[in-house]
């Protein structure tokens, strides 16, 4: 058993973006992480629906992980969906319709996820627990990529694996921010399923090599 490693685009290099994305897939990648910013939720803008399908389109099997950093996200939701996104994720703090948002996603095809930021318990988000696909836990405050790990997060990945355990549900736990070979470990112990990488996969050095070194890692993190 190993981490599902989630690479993130922020950091790839968009002039050969089908490149970097085949890459990764036949390193053994099975999400592409794809990060929605709206300039208000979080002070950087990225991109939109139009590369969710242009990404979908160009034959890759990744599952497309779109993590949307916007207020509101209820306005958009099914754009995203009919573009081609997999799962989605919505920050219970950019909402007050949280279980109205997650519904949406489901109805319209895609799998849900709550993401929830550094300041925010995971108290805030047990109501709704039974109802999602995946859980994603900041482990920095989200915006910008090639921050620092934020190691009082993996606090929360223990909450919610003891949760799953006592409900008998069965969500993934995905971190994101500051992922890399070191910080992914404890991570893992505590739950995580899912791991996002973007600087430290996209260095321009050897993305395969990151996604592999990720899995191995993982796969040798034992008790
Ligand atoms: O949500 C994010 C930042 O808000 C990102 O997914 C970001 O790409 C993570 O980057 P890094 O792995 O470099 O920390």
């Amino acid at each position: 058993m190993s981490v599902i490693v989630a690479p993130s685009i922020l950091a790839a290099d968009y002039l050969n973006l089908a490149d970097q994305i085949q890459l990764v897939e036949k390193a053994g990648a099975k999400y592409l992480h794809i990060d929605i910013m709206d300039g208000d939720f979080v002070p950087s803008i990225s991109y939109g629906p139009e590369w969710v399908k242009q990404i979908k389109a160009s034959g890759s099997q990744l599952a497309l992980d779109v993590h949307l950093m916007v207020n509101h996200p209820e306005k958009i939701v099914d754009v995203f969906a009919k573009a081609g996104a997999d799962i989605i994720g919505v920050h219970v703090e950019a909402t007050a319709h949280i279980h109205r948002v997650l519904q949406m996603i489901k109805n319209a095809g895609s799998r849900a996820e709550v993401v929830i930021n550094p300041g925010t318990p995971v108290s805030s988000i047990l109501p709704i627990l039974y109802m999602v696909d995946q859980v994603l836990v900041m482990t920095v405050n989200p915006g910008f990529g090639g921050q620092k790990f934020l190691p009082q997060e993996i606090t929360k990945v223990a909450e919610l694996n003891q949760y799953k355990k006592d409900h008998d549900l069965h969500f993934d736990i995905e971190i994101d921010g500051g992922v890399n070979d070191k910080t992914v470990i404890d991570a893992y112990k505590a739950g995580v399923t899912v791991a996002v990488a973007g600087s430290y996969v996209y260095d321009k050095l050897d993305p395969a090599a990151k996604v592999q070194k990720l899995i191995e890692v993982t796969d040798f993190a034992v008790d």
